[in-house]
């Protein structure tokens, strides 16, 4: 009889994120003492979305933890495009800011991509302009795209071997899931399958994947039929889940149901606690990098 083994290793992105900020606080302090510029990081931040103050809270935290300055810029959700794109244009040219973030999702009456493209790529820490998009398939990067950047550092760091590898990407976002499909092939050498919302069968890709990867914003995406054996699996997906038995009143919960996953993955991040925390410390990086750039 064939036994079912279920020994598989959590990814733990808070420690790994905390020992970056760890390595940023050491260099920031190095600046500190050179008299050089400290790295400042602006962020905007349109209306009053709960997950998304929540997301810049996290932001600010980290600023402060690793000494950073910081500006939080919050504007009403009846911001008009082209006021919004003038804020821009200000940041842009502050030359005391190093980097900035403008929070999605905006407001449906403002293009996202409008306003990405406004924003410096020099100081795009988030890594998501054009600009930036490309450098991934660049030999001199600029700022790269700061969540797939975070879940490559995981794999990294976990030893996990991509090359030659099947990884498979469900969603396809600017944000997450296209530069992430990206990253992996030219960084990765994985051969890489991307699913989205038009993809016929989901199942019969997931289950030849070595690398499950899933940014699609679904709990409960993903079970435990659709999952090799063995398989490594992160989690992007946050989502915040409302309910009377969570005490916060809500939860966060990623696209992978976990309890049934879990016990087939070799390694496996949870939600949260897996890649959410690195994807902060990636823009911390990419502040600093930006920093280091311009006053080097
Ligand atoms: N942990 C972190 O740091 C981060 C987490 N996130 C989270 O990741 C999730 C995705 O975010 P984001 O990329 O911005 O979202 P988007 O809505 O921009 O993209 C979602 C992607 O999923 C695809 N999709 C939608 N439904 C399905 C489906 N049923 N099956 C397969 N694919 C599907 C879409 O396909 P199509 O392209 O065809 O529309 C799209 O490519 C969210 O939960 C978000 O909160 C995002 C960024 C950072
Ligand atoms: N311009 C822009 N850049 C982004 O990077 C961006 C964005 N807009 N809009 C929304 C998504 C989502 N996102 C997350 C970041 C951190 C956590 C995170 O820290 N999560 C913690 C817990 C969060 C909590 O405390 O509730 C965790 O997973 O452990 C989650 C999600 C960034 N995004
Ligand atoms: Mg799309």
């Amino acid at each position: 009889m064939v036994e079912t083994k279920s020994n598989y290793t959590l990814i733990d992105g808070k420690k790994v994120s905390a020992d970056i900020k760890a390595e940023i606080t050491q260099r920031v302090a190095e600046r500190k003492a050179q008299n050089k510029k400290i790295p400042h990081l602006a962020i905007i931040l349109v209306g009053d979305d709960g997950a998304s103050q929540t997301y810049v809270d996290n932001k600010v935290k980290s600023c402060k933890s690793v000494g950073f300055h910081y500006t939080m810029m919050r504007f009403a959700d009846t911001i008009s495009e082209e006021k919004l794109m003038k804020h821009i244009d200000h940041v842009n040219n502050d030359d005391d800011v190093d980097g900035f973030i403008v929070q999605l999702p905006l407001p449906p009456h403002i293009s996202v991509e409008k306003i990405t493209e406004k924003i410096r790529s020099d100081k795009d820490v988030d890594g998501f302009t054009n600009q930036n998009f490309g450098s991934i398939i660049s030999k001199n990067p600029l700022l790269m795209p700061a969540t797939p950047f975070g879940v490559m550092e995981l794999l990294r760091r976990y030893n996990v071997q991509t090359e030659g590898k099947h990884a498979v990407v469900i969603g396809a976002s600017r944000i997450a899931g296209a530069p992430l499909s990206m990253m992996l092939t030219e960084q990765g050498h994985a051969t890489v399958t991307i699913c989205h919302k038009y993809t016929k069968d989901l199942a019969s890709y997931t289950r030849a994947a070595d690398i499950l990867l899933t940014a699609v914003g679904r709990p409960g995406l993903v079970t435990g039929d659709m999952v090799k054996e063995g398989a490594v699996v992160i989690d992007i997906g946050t989502t915040r889940v409302e309910g009377p038995e969570y005490p916060k009143g809500w939860a966060i919960k990623g696209d992978v149901d976990f309890d049934a996953v879990a016990p087939k993955a070799s390694l496996i991040t949870p939600v949260p606690g897996g890649v959410g925390p690195m994807t902060i410390a990636s823009l911390l990086l990419n502040t600093l990098k930006a920093t280091e750039f311009r006053y080097p």
